[in-house]
Formats: structure tokens, C-alpha cells, sequence
């Protein structure tokens, strides 16, 4: 098993850890444009071996996609965070170009790749990921719904003072403040949520998840990587080990949930084939029009994409 992540910045690497640590691959390759960067991190990395007890073997290069051939697993993280002040969608006049030029390096030499897209705005980079590989959509698909659930569920978890472990969530919709956590669908050990809080304090949970990723730019100056790169390594796990896992990832629509042609998050089986299966699950009609209401948002990206003709 070969593994590569694109990107040796904060969740790039955050990510490669996690993936060394779960010790999921014989290798794994971290890739940076910045000369040196990903060299230095692999290497600090490598030497946490010995301590972390793993065997998965971590090779920094400098742009040379020729080290990343016959990956298995691809994840992209190469890109600019924003900054406070900023939407992620003000990110796509850089990132496109970066995640084009490193998807095609990456499909060159590693044709068989599942490609796991973790740069901003992130519906949108999955979808432009997709036309520049020209891959089956099931192969191709972005990491959102697993950080924004794990969001959701620290909050909660913190509200009812009980462990992180046994709260169950599902959230869909875009990777943005319109995104859609469904308390319908989230128990604590299979107790309905509702039963367990009031109303007023799980919709302060609801806005503070739809608004997490700023509320840690705001903190931080840049964005959020250690949920984010844990989040992208569990997907990973779960397509090596075969899993079977069901994650909100940001896959493509084709006719589910009654849209097509676009990538939103939605729940999915994750497995050795990546997208193994899209999961309909019914909802009533106020969680149907705000994933409408998403998916109207993410469009709107769309837009700015298709006004770039890059692809
Ligand atoms: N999907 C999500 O939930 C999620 C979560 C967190 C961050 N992100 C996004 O992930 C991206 C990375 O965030 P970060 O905090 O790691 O940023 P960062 O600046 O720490 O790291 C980005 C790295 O990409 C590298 N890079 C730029 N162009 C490249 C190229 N052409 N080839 C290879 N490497 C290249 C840079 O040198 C840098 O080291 C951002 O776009 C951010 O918005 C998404
Ligand atoms: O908020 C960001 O810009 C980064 C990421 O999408 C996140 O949710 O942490």
C-alpha cells in the first residue's frame, strides 16, 4: 500500500501523521512545491517512528511526482487557507490552478488512484479535481462532512458532558455556513438528541458548527488542521481497510437527493472501491429545502469556476 499527500502545510502533514501513526501504508509520500518543506516534515516524522510504533515508511520530495507513482490513495491538501475576513469560496482564483496542475501530475503517474480532495473551497475543488482527471466519480470525492460531524459532535459532547464516542450524527449539504446538521439524525447511544437537549441550546450547537471553520480562523489567523487532517486520514483508513465506513463525504450527485451534476455532501459506504454506495436517506421537507439551500450556495462557486474556463 502507497499513500500520498499532496500539500506538506498545516493539515497536509497533520494528515500524513495520522496516517503514519494508524500505520496504513508500507509508504507514504508527502509532496510540497515549497523547496525542502516536505523533506524536513517526513523526515521529523520518520523519526517519531520508533517512538509511535509504526513501520509506514514517510519520503518527503519537492514537486517530483515520480515519487508519488502507483499511490493507491491521493489526498490534495496543496493550497492557500484563508485568512480572517475571508470566505473559503474567495480562495478559488489561486486554488483551482493548484488543484489542477496537481491533479494531473498525480493521475499521470498514478492512474489508479482514489483522489481525496481536502483544498477550499472544497465542493468545488473536488468537482474541478474531477473534470481535470477524468476518473470515475466514485474514485474522486472531498473531505468535508467528517470534520464538520466531529465538529458538531465535540459541541455536543461537551453541552451534555458525556464522551465524544457515543454521539452519532449525520450532517450534509456544502462545506460552508450553509451546510446542514440533521438533529433528526443524531443520537447519543441511539437516544434520540432531542430527547437529551432544549431546543435553544442545540440550535446555538447548529450555528456554531455551520460557522466552525471561522470561528478558528478567527482564532488563529489561518485555518483550522488538526480535525481536518485527522478527519482526511479516517477516510483513508476506511478505503485501505476496507471499512465499509458511512461518512458524509463530498461525492458526486447524479441524480440523488434529486440533483445532478455537482458535488455536495451526503452520506456514502466507504470502502476499498472509495464511494461504494450513496445513501438516500429520507428528508422531510424543511431539511430538504435547506439542502437546497445548500446546494444553491455551492452552485454559486460553481459559477465563479465555469467563469474561470480552466476546465
Ligand atoms: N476540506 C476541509 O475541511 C478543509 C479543512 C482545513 C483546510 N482546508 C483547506 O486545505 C488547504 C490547505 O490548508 P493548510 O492550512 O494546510 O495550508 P498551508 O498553507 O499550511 O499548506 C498548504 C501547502 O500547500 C503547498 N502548495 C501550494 N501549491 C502547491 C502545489 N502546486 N503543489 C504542491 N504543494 C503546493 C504550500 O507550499 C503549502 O505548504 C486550504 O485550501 C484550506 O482552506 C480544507
Ligand atoms: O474554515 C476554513 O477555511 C478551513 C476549513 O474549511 C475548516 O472548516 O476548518
Amino acid at each position: 500500500m502507497k499513500i500520498t499527500v499532496v500539500g506538506a502545510g498545516n493539515v497536509g502533514a497533520t494528515c500524513a501523521n495520522c496516517i503514519a501513526q494508524k500505520d496504513l501504508a508500507n509508504e507514504l509520500v508527502l509532496v510540497d512545491i515549497k523547496e525542502g518543506l516536505a523533506e524536513g516534515k517526513a523526515l521529523d516524522m520518520w523519526e517519531t517512528s520508533p517512538i509511535n510504533y509504526y513501520d509506514t515508511r514517510v519520503k518527503g520530495v519537492t514537486n517530483d511526482y515520480e515519487a508519488t507513482a502507483g499511490s493507491e490513495v491521493v489526498v490534495i491538501t496543496s493550497g492557500i487557507p484563508r485568512k480572517p475576513g475571508m470566505s473559503r469560496a474567495d480562495l478559488i482564483a489561486t486554488n483551482a490552478g493548484i488543484v489542477k496542475s496537481v491533479t494531473e501530475n498525480v493521475v499521470k503517474h498514478s492512474p489508479d488512484a482514489i483522489i481525496i480532495i481536502v483544498s477550499n473551497p472544497l465542493d468545488v475543488m473536488t468537482y474541478a479535481a474531477y473534470l481535470t482527471s477524468k476518473k470515475a466519480s466514485n474514485k474522486v470525492f472531498g473531505m468535508a462532512g467528517v470534520l464538520d460531524t466531529a465538529r458538531y459532535r465535540s459541541f455536543l459532547a461537551e453541552a451534555l458532558d458525556v464522551s465524544p464516542k457515543d454521539i452519532q450524527a449525520l450532517l450534509m449539504g456544502g462545506h460552508g455556513d450553509t451546510m446542514v446538521p440533521l438533529p433528526r439524525y443524531t443520537t447519543v447511544s441511539g437516544i434520540p438528541l432531542k430527547e437529551l437537549i432544549d431546543d435553544d441550546k442545540l440550535e446555538a450547537i447548529i450555528e456554531r458548527t455551520k460557522t466552525g471553520g471561522g470561528e478558528l480562523v478567527n482564532l488563529m489567523g489561518t485555518s483550522a488542521w488538526y480535525a481536518p487532517g485527522a478527519a482526511a486520514a479516517q477516510m483513508v483508513e476506511a478505503i485501505v481497510r476496507d471499512q465499509k465506513r458511512i461518512f458524509p463525504v463530498c461525492a458526486y450527485l447524479n441524480g440523488e437527493y434529486g440533483m445532478k451534476d455537482i458535488y455536495l455532501g451526503v452520506p456514502v459506504k466507504l470502502g476499498r472501491n472509495g464511494i461504494e454506495e450513496i445513501i438516500e436517506v429520507k428528508l422531510n421537507e424543511e431539511e430538504k429545502a435547506l439542502l437546497d439551500n445548500s446546494a444553491e450556495a455551492v452552485k454559486s462557486v460553481m459559477k465563479v469556476l465555469d467563469e474561470m474556463d480552466m476546465f
